[in-house]
């Protein structure tokens, strides 16, 4: 940590308190609750904090956790600020007056090594992507993206440009966007457009090669793991014609999917709460040409915007994961028709949430693995996933 940087930053008084509200919250934070709710109490318990302060203050909070598992006994501020310097984007006033450090200098000196002791290769990950790619990832914050709904598009695009807010149209469909924009007030959300990863989106790309055809009849689909319904609302967008069912293990989240539902204009689908890590009730059995399998996982292809979980990670928490969705998988692949398909997915790195769950339903008579992906999100700045396409015997 180059002195001089160190006595700028702890000399300047406004920035002395900034540093110092950063070390509080962290100092508090013990990973149990989403550190964004933490940093909105800490912010409520002190209002004389103006919006820039709140800020600062976050930035410097996200990015001591930026340095996820490195193992060296940093101080607080030391390892905040050796994270900023890691940062390939450091435009910040509390930085401006250190620009005499190169924005990489210090990343480009790093030995594999040393990249590994922000994100470890313990547990292994996927085929497709490196534990060192994810290190570096997790410096930079991923991007906003949004799915524009099918003909919202001349909307989407004069709202968009009407509040100068910078927009990168990826396809007709996805747009990339600043982090932190707020679409709120410029668009109708969920009704023109659906805040979705593009990892996220890239999922209905796969899920449309192996779709049943069925003419004009629809087809079942089970959105068994659903949550507020983010890849249903794309499924219906992308693959209609498809009658929906919708579940989830949390009574409150199936409200939000409800809600969500009404703002996309979607009325006709089954919905219920069910714990699928239990035996499933009979009358869904043989019931969907598909079951999307969007599972709980530990997330770990989105941690670089939920950095304070790679902090807080124990190697060997995959593997209760695992359980579960070994589980999940197995007891919805009976809801499944001959010859229908399950599609499993998750948004974690790991090769024990992945390949190994995907290899344990193969293995299973008369089932036939279609498709195995890791979708590396790395270079978009978006999140990571894993999606695998099966077949059910006939
Ligand atoms: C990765 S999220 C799904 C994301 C969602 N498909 C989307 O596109 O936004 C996993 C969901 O599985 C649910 N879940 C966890 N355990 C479950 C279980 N045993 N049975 C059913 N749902 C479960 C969680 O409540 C969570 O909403």
């Amino acid at each position: 940590m180059p002195e001089a940087l160190r006595h700028f930053f702890i000399s300047m008084s406004r920035y002395h308190s900034y540093w110092q509200s950063a070390s509080k919250v962290i100092e508090k934070y013990d990973g149990k609750t989403p550190l964004a709710i933490h940093l909105k109490q800490f912010f409520a318990a002190n209002k004389q904090m103006g919006s820039k302060d709140r800020r600062t203050v976050q930035q410097l909070v996200y990015q001591f956790y930026r340095l996820g598992k490195w193992p060296e006994p940093l101080s607080v501020a030391d390892r905040i600020l050796l994270a900023a310097q890691c940062m390939p984007e450091q435009n910040e006033a509390w930085l401006q007056g250190v620009e005499k450090v190169p924005a990489t200098a210090v990343t480009e000196q790093f030995t594999e090594e040393q990249w590994l002791n922000i994100f470890p290769n313990e547990p292994a990950v996927s085929n497709g992507i490196t534990a060192a790619a994810l290190a570096q990832s997790m410096l930079r914050q991923p991007h906003l993206f949004v799915r524009v709904r099918p003909g919202f598009q001349g909307k989407v695009k004069a709202a968009l440009e009407k509040h100068g807010i910078e927009a990168v149209w990826l396809s007709n469909e996805t747009i990339q966007l600043p982090n932190g924009a707020k679409l709120d007030d410029v668009l109708k959300l969920n009704q023109q457009v659906v805040v979705q990863d593009y990892s996220s989106q890239r999922t209905g790309q796969i899920i449309a090669q192996y779709w049943p055809s069925k003419g004009e009849k629809h087809v079942l689909a089970w959105d068994c793991c659903a949550a507020s319904g983010g890849k249903s609302i794309m499924l219906y967008d992308q693959l209609s014609p498809v009658t929906l069912t919708v579940s989830d293990i949390r009574d409150s989240i199936i409200s939000n999917l409800k809600a969500r539902f009404a703002e996309a204009g979607m009325r006709n689908y089954q919905v219920f709460v069910a714990d699928v890590a239990a035996p499933l009730a009979e009358h869904l059995h043989d019931k969907f040409d598909v079951v999307i399998a969007d599972v709980p996982c530990s997330g770990s292809g989105t941690w670089a915007r939920t950095p304070e979980q790679l902090y807080f990670f124990q190697p060997g928490q995959e593997l209760q994961f695992q359980q579960k969705q070994k589980a999940i998988a197995s007891n919805v692949l009976q809801a499944i028709k001959p010859g229908g398909l399950l599609v499993y997915i998750t948004c974690s790195v790991f090769a024990a949430e992945n390949e190994a769950v995907v290899e344990s339903i193969a293995a299973k008579p008369g089932m036939q693995l279609l498709h195995s992906e890791l979708i590396n999100g790395i270079e978009h700045q978006s999140d990571s996933m894993f999606i695998a396409v099966l077949r059910k015997g006939k």
